[in-house]
């Protein structure tokens, strides 16, 4: 074997990392009520990784796709809505334990048409934003969860 292809052996960790990075959009969905604002949460299922933890509505952008068609497609899947896209609030990226990393970014929704049906959550409940920290949040998350609990972004 030459030089360069044990070179290239040893370092099979590098390529997989840069493999593993997911680029993920979310919505924060958000209604008024007489309480204050409150936004849209949902549970992992049991069988899924990071079981029952809470994450904001959304999945993987693919090939081809824009971030807003990417989560347009992503709510018409999991709640059967037809979402109007918002601003983008803010992008993030976090590497989990696993090796895994995630490139996240966050979009406003305020308006949608059809009923919001839970199609693929183990749970999902509308909170205000300053309880946002009583759910066990996914770890990319929480650093948002922070900052919408306390006001800062919204
Ligand atoms: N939808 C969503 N995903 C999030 C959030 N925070 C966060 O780290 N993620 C991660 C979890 C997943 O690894 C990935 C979203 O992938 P996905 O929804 O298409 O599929 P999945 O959970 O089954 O994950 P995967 O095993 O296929 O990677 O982004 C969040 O707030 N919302």
């Amino acid at each position: 074997m030459s030089r360069a292809a044990k070179k290239s052996r040893r370092r099979p960790g590098a390529k997989e990392a840069a493999k593993q990075i997911r680029l993920v959009v979310a919505a924060l969905i958000l209604r008024e009520t007489e309480t204050g604002r409150e936004v849209l949460v949902c549970q992992r299922r049991p069988e899924q990784a990071m079981a029952l933890k809470w994450e904001f509505p959304g999945g993987k952008i693919e090939a081809g796709e824009s971030p807003e068609a990417a989560l347009r497609r992503e709510l018409n899947e999991e709640l059967g809505i037809e979402a109007v896209i918002g601003p983008r609030i803010t992008r993030l990226r976090h590497n989990y334990r696993n090796g895994g990393a995630v490139d996240l970014q966050f979009f406003t929704v305020h308006e949608f048409k059809g009923a919001l049906e839970n199609r693929i959550f183990n749970d999902m409940q509308w909170t205000l934003l300053p309880r946002l920290p009583e759910f066990d949040f996914l770890a990319a998350d929480l650093s948002l969860i922070q900052d919408l609990a306390s006001g800062k972004l919204l």
